[in-house]
């Protein structure tokens, strides 16, 4: 039976970038046989358009559905100015809670043809291979309470609150030492323990999960430093397993080793694994529209959901190789440095589909 994919393009670069997206899986449904059915619903600002929510609720009852979610990004500056609780990035953040995709699987791979392209010195990325789990359901952008509110002075004061509970903590924790044990057995835990009490837990968790999993080797870090070592020497890394906004902020970071931010993919998954696939970066307004979008994050975000909600290992090995191929003949969007074909969000997809 076919297997249904709902697709979310959103704002900005999204509908450009999920347009290449869907050229694929209908190249693999073609080509293979993959056997996938697609559907498109408004999220984010469209979703403010189209339904006056960024999370409409025919679009939630659609990915409840969906054997599996691919979204392009949200946001843009159009939006900026609506009432906080309807701004594009709400409807993010309800579809991951929704929907519980506590585990975000976020890998920072090189591909060897854009190791000119990374930010550091080829010989520190050579080989890089990191994989970033980071919790996307629980810590500050969910924690209570949260606002804005007007002290008895008159000054306005805004206020978040950062709360892990153990049993959140647990199974992120647990989701990144059984990926370690299919990698190179080594968790580095990243947290702020020596100032956050949320931390201090974190920390213990960790530990206590530790001792389920005697094959992989643990290691903390504060985020400060870890993000001095992500570039000063990411090869150090296996896997990084933190929190909400820790996660968020190096990701990025961890995006620009590998060439640019429009090469990392990611993927949201729940306790059964069913999931939300996405790149890693935003609407990238300052882009949309012109075809200067680089696809391959959204494409690449498509072989991780063959692999983990669609069970087609071998579909998402294609892929994955058709994109090595397209940057080996040299095509870049510009975003990536280097190459000898300048290329465009479109013609980068449909080479990706041409050599599967
Ligand atoms: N998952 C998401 O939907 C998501 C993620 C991050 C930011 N956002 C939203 O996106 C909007 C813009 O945010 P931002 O500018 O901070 O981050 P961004 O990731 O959209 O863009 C940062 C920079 O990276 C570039 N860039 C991003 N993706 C690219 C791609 N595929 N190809 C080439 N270049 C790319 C952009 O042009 C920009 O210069 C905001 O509204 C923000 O809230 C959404
Ligand atoms: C747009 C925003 C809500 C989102 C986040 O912070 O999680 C984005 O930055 C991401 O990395 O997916
Ligand atoms: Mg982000």
């Amino acid at each position: 039976m076919a297997q249904k994919i709902l697709l979310l393009p959103g704002d900005g670069i999204g509908p450009e970038i999920t347009a290449e997206a869907r050229r694929v899986l209908e190249a693999l449904n073609k080509r293979y046989g993959v056997g996938c059915e697609m559907e498109t619903a408004p999220i984010g600002g469209a979703g403010y358009d189209a339904a006056g929510q960024p999370l409409p609720d025919e679009t939630l009852r659609l990915a409840r559905e969906a054997d599996a979610v691919l979204l392009g990004a949200v946001g843009g500056p159009q939006y900026d100015a609506l009432p906080r609780d309807v701004r594009p990035e709400r409807g993010l953040l309800a579809i991951r809670s929704e929907l519980g995709l506590f585990g975000n699987l976020r890998p920072a791979i090189l591909y060897p043809q854009l190791a000119g392209a990374s930010a550091l010195r080829e010989d520190v990325v050579a080989g890089l291979d990191i994989l970033i789990v980071r919790e996307l359901t629980g810590g500050i952008y969910f924690g209570q309470p949260r606002g804005i509110r007007t002290l008895d002075s008159g000054e306005r004061q805004g206020f978040n609150t950062e709360v892990y509970s153990e049993s959140e903590i647990e199974r992120i924790a647990r989701l990144a030492f059984a990926a370690a044990e299919q990698r190179q057995g080594r968790v580095c835990s990243v947290d702020k323990a020596n100032v956050l009490e949320s931390s201090e837990l974190w920390r213990e968790v960790v530990e206590r999960v530790a001792a389920d999993y005697p094959g992989v080797e643990l290691s903390h870090m504060y985020v400060d430093n870890a993000a001095m070592q992500l570039v000063r020497a990411p090869k150090q890394f296996d896997v990084v397993v933190t929190g909400n906004l820790f996660g968020d902020i190096l990701s990025d970071c961890a995006a620009q080793l590998t060439g640019s931010i429009g090469m990392l993919p990611s993927a949201s998954l729940d306790e059964h694994g069913k999931g939300l696939y996405e790149p890693v970066h935003g609407s990238a307004p300052d882009i949309a529209g012109q075809d200067k979008a680089n696809p391959l994050a959204t494409i690449l975000s498509v072989a991780m959901m063959l692999r983990y909600s669609l069970g087609a290992g071998e579909a998402a090995d294609r892929v994955e190789a058709a994109v090595g191929a397209v940057l080996e003949e040299g095509l870049r969007t510009p975003d990536l440095q280097g190459g000898n074909r300048p290329v465009g969000t479109r013609e980068m997809g449909e080479a990706v589909a041409g050599r599967l």
